[in-house]
């Protein structure tokens, strides 16, 4: 961290995505960011935000800038909400230190943010980016990790599970404060050798965000109600349990049917939403036919139609072999052919159409955050 004469204090950090294998959804409380059930997640360690905080002791705007561009801080309330709790975190400190300073000091606060995958694309950047924040108020505020990660949830739900490496465990708690809904790093040893395949079939932002989508869910779906009771508890069970015991095939197994179940729920909405397209499928079909003799590798999906294909180190040349007879098409030919065939020939279009990717990472999990 550095500090100069004129009151500012800088920190920059680089802190990753993460992909949940038990997926949170619904909130029990929306201005908290409350889960409604657990969720559980390992980071990827290739996709991350780096990010530098400034904090600065005079009367100023707050800014955001990710990836080159200002934020409208008017029109995304949580910044400000990120900024306004650790300034109440600061004033708290000096409190319990006994600090009685007279004059009220003011603060503000300058982030820039840069990412290496697209903002907004269900690739939970928005995870990877609050993360960033709390991770870097964390150091220059000299707070402890239940406060960071309070910082972290309030930004968007899952960024609390990116402060740690490892397999992370975010329980919902039970109280109305929060107090008790934190994401702790699990005792597990970390998995070093799973690894994960993003394939980016649509980096468009999505239709349906998660805040609303996982309001329409709460309000409407009554597969919602029978997942949190009895699916979600048990399957966070199960992941610890073969996560701790390097057990790939059953860890796969919950992945994917949690990955299921998520997008089960959102079609149970009223209106449904629809996360998956065409592409997403595809790679569903495409990693059961690898598994046919044994699970090797388990899909999930966020909100959105990216893929995240989690794979241990050494069955990633093969899956990718596998893929590679797919992918053959270039999106922006496929879509072409398509259209020709429409126009031209009156044909709707019956491509049998292969995987269309526009971006492939192959990435380690589990290592979490790096300051610097
Ligand atoms: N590096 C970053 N730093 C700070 N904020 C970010 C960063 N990247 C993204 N965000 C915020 O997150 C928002 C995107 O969040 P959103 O929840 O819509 O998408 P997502 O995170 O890609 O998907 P999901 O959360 O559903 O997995 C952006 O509009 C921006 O406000
Ligand atoms: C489908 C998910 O990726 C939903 C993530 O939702 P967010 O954390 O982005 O939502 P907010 O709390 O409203 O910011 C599943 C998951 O990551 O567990």
């Amino acid at each position: 961290m550095s500090h100069n004469g004129a009151g500012v204090s800088e920190v920059t950090v680089r802190v990753p995505m993460n992909i949940a294998l038990v997926k949170y959804w619904g909130k029990r409380d929306e201005q908290l960011i409350l889960p409604l059930n657990d969720s559980i997640s390992l980071t990827v360690d290739k996709l991350t935000a780096e990010t530098t905080v400034r904090m600065i002791q005079a009367v100023g705007e707050n800014t955001v800038e990710i990836n080159g561009r200002r934020v409208e801080l008017s029109s995304n309330k949580r910044y400000q909400t990120v900024f306004d709790e650790a300034l109440r975190l600061q004033r708290k400190r000096k409190e319990d230190l006994n600090k009685n300073e007279n004059e009220c000091i003011t603060h503000h606060f300058e982030v820039i943010s840069k990412t290496n995958f697209p903002v907004a694309a269900g690739l939970a950047s928005s995870a990877a980016g609050f993360a960033a924040i709390a991770r870097a108020i964390q150091k220059i505020l000299n707070l402890n990790d239940t406060q960071a990660n309070r910082l972290a949830r309030i930004g968007s739900g899952s960024a609390c599970r990116s402060m740690f490496g490892g397999l992370v465990h975010w329980k919902k708690g039970e109280k109305e404060d929060g107090s008790d809904c934190v994401a702790v790093r699990t005792e597990s040893e970390n998995w070093p050798d799973l690894y994960c395949i993003i394939l980016v079939f649509n980096d468009e932002r999505k239709k349906v965000g998660s805040s609303e989508g996982m309001r329409r869910t709460r309000e409407t779906s009554t597969l919602l109600k029978h997942r949190i009771e009895y699916v979600v508890p048990e399957r966070i069970e199960q992941v610890k349990k073969a996560y701790e015991s390097r057990n790939f095939q059953d860890l796969a197994r919950v992945i994917m049917a949690d990955s299921n179940q998520f997008h089960a729920v959102c079609l149970d909405s009223i209106p449904p939403i629809r996360y998956l397209n065409e592409s997403s499928w595809r790679l569903i079909e495409l990693v059961e036919k690898f598994n046919q003799q044994e699970v090797k590798a388990a899909y999930t999906f966020d909100a959105g139609p990216n893929a995240c294909v989690i794979v241990q180190k050494y069955d990633v040349p093969a899956f990718i072999r596998t893929l590679l007879q797919d992918i053959i098409i270039p999106s922006e030919d496929l879509k072409s052919v398509e259209e020709e065939l429409k126009v031209s020939f009156d044909c709707p279009s019956e491509i049998n159409s292969p995987i269309l990717c526009s971006k492939l990472i192959v990435s380690p999990m589990g290592g979490g955050p790096a300051d610097s």
